[in-house]
């Protein structure tokens, strides 16, 4: 079946507000989730135009759009309604990529060509369509970020590699003035983040999807705010690490860029979809510290081996995704993200994922985050899990030059940072830190609060850890990154058998297996090893199976879905040397 089929299916459900644009594709049989979410989104967007360019050529009831015709050139299933089978179509004829790619089902817009294109021109000439290009111009107002991989590249590499094809790095500004610069860039213009570190802004609507560096895996496409996150948890090279929810991945391998592939990312999630597209980053990124795990991160338990030496821990749970600035529209599920009953279940998943990181035996930084713009979904989550947690963490005092706090009337307030679209030029995001109470974590907590310090924990975007350089030709992408992990590991294991006589098998005897759906992590072949001899990963998994059949706080008996999609993220802060402590700076950088 076409995708535009498959389309026609989410369309009609998400008009009829029967599911989330985003749940409904995700839970279709479409193969390319991506270009199916894009393309519903499109047509949304488009909606009214489309209905209207329908009714005036009266499409629907010329030859070639019924039942009988309809199935001689192509299959169609039988339950299609042809209506929203005509709304992609005439999208992407109109206003998308064309329907060169769309194969025979074309011809039933092709045939008519003349008259969709005649009509189209008409509605346009009495302005009955303008509203298409005020919508164009709204979802474009976002700078295009860039983060640069610094596992494939360095800064300096990818700035040259973009000055090289004309691009103007614009440096002449004074640095607390970097928001209203990003916002009058002009067409050729880039700047550098100051405060990500390998954050690159371009203008808006600059479109590097089928760039070399892009599909290279050097840059991520990923919003400003969605890296601020593992910025922040900023866990050292050699650290143990666990992203709870972390698929598509943008931040995991943020995170992997952050530790320079040293230490152990365990990178959790429930959907088996999304994490293919999360082992797709970590092949293109090559990401080699990370194992991916299909599963609940409520019914894993901190206490088992491989999870009780975790310490750094990101929480970036599902949630209503109402900052998401494309999203705030129409189209999609603003009514259905505010609603209070939606929220109130949201926010009590989000406390206990949050809660149940915080009960990782060795977590000494838990950082929580999402997409969302609501109260329910930040402070009132940050504000009941630190009062439960106080005897043993304490919010950090996380960028204090940042001045967009948390909303007032929590005690956690001013601990969060929160960025806004027309401020920060970002999606709408909330961060919170927290930090076990005897650590330090290298910067300030909320007791050592005082003015003066204020200014000297500001990270510069110098420090990058240099990396090695990009090859002179765009690099290609390790082309299946599982499959040669698992071989390394077969001859490590090899070699290793010889001499072994240990109980346990070791971590680095785990791979990732690129298995049918590419992500649960391989089961050692050898049948003999019992349950004491499984290895860290069996070891989660096995528990992770008997947990879920009893544990009454799954989050699928929350029955939450949505956000899952703050999915335009990024890299950040490789610290120069793991010895150095951070550079510091005095800029105002909002
Ligand atoms: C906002 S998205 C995460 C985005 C991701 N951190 C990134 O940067 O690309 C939320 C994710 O949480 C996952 N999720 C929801 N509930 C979960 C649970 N109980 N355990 C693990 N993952 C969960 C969803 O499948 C979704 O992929």
């Amino acid at each position: 079946m076409s995708v535009y089929q498959s389309a026609a299916r989410i369309l009609k459900d998400a008009l009829e507000k029967k599911g989330a644009v985003k749940t409904l594709v995700y839970s279709s049989d479409e193969k390319d989730k991506r270009k199916l979410f894009a393309l519903v989104c499109e047509t949304l967007k488009y909606k009214t135009s489309l209905f209207k360019i329908l009714k005036e050529t009266n499409l629907l009831n010329t030859y070639g759009w019924n039942e009988e015709t309809c199935k001689e050139v192509f299959t169609v299933s039988d339950d299609i309604d042809y209506k929203y089978l005509a709304l992609p179509l005439l999208y992407d004829y109109l206003y998308g990529k064309g329907l060169g790619k769309a194969g025979r089902i074309r011809s039933l817009i092709t045939k008519h060509k003349g008259l969709v294109l005649k009509t189209f021109s008409k509605l346009k000439t009495e302005k009955e369509i303008s509203d298409v290009i005020d919508h164009k111009v709204n979802k474009s107002s976002l700078p295009r970020y860039v983060r640069v991989n610094t596992l494939k590249a360095t800064q300096d590499d990818i700035i040259n590699r973009f000055q090289q094809e004309g691009w103007f790095l614009k440096t002449d500004y004074e640095p607390s003035l970097y928001c209203k610069v990003l916002k009058s860039l002009t067409e050729s213009e880039f700047l550098v983040d100051p405060v990500i570190p390998g954050l690159l802004a371009f203008p808006p609507g600059t479109d590097f999807h089928s760039h070399y560096l892009n599909d290279s895996g050097a840059v991520i496409l990923q919003d400003r705010a969605s890296c601020f996150p593992a910025f922040i948890l900023n866990p050292p090279p050699g650290s143990h690490v666990v992203d709870c929810c972390a698929a598509p991945g943008n931040k995991t391998t943020q995170l992997a860029a952050i530790m320079n592939n040293e230490g152990k990312i365990l990178a959790f999630d429930l959907s088996k979809e999304r994490l293919v597209t999360l082992q797709e980053f970590i092949n293109k990124g090559e990401v080699t510290n990370t194992t991916v795990r299909c599963a609940d991160f409520m019914t894993i338990d901190p206490t088992i081996k491989g999870c009780e030496s975790v310490e750094y821990i990101l929480v970036d749970p599902s949630c209503s995704g109402s900052g998401i600035a494309e999203r705030r529209n129409e189209l999609t599920d603003d009514v259905r993200s505010t609603a209070k009953k939606r929220l109130r279940k949201l926010s009590r998943f989000q406390s206990l994922l949050l809660q149940h990181a915080l009960s990782f035996p060795s977590a000494k930084k838990v950082v929580y985050s999402t997409c969302s713009v609501h109260e329910e979904e930040n402070e009132q989550v940050v504000e009941e899990v630190s009062q439960k947690f106080q005897d043993k963490f304490q919010l950090e005092y996380i960028l204090p030059e940042w001045t967009m706090r948390g909303k007032d009337g929590y005690n956690c307030s001013k601990f969060c940072l929160r960025l806004d679209t027309n401020q920060h030029f970002t999606n709408g995001f909330f961060v919170a830190c927290f930090v076990l109470k005897s650590e330090n974590c290298n910067s300030q907590l909320v007791n050592d609060i005082n003015s003066e310090q204020l200014d000297e924990d500001m990270p510069t975007n110098n420090n990058h850890k240099k990396k090695r350089k990009l090859s002179p030709s765009p690099s290609p992408s390790r082309k299946d990154n599982g499959i040669s992990d698992e071989c390394e590991v077969k001859k490590e294991k090899k070699s290793k058998k010889k001499s072994k006589k240990k109980k346990h098998l070791s971590d680095d005897e785990e791979s990732i297996e690129n298995n049918q759906t590419h992500v649960e992590i391989k089961k050692h072949t050898k049948k003999k090893h019992k349950k004491k001899h499984l290895s860290d990963d069996e070891e989660i998994k096995e528990h992770s199976k008997k947990k879920k059949k009893k544990n009454k706080h799954s989050s699928k008996n929350l029955e939450v879905s949505e956000n899952e999609d703050d999915n335009v993220e990024i890299d950040s802060s490789i610290p120069k040397n793991k010895k150095k402590k951070k550079k510091k700076s005095h800029l105002i950088y909002e």
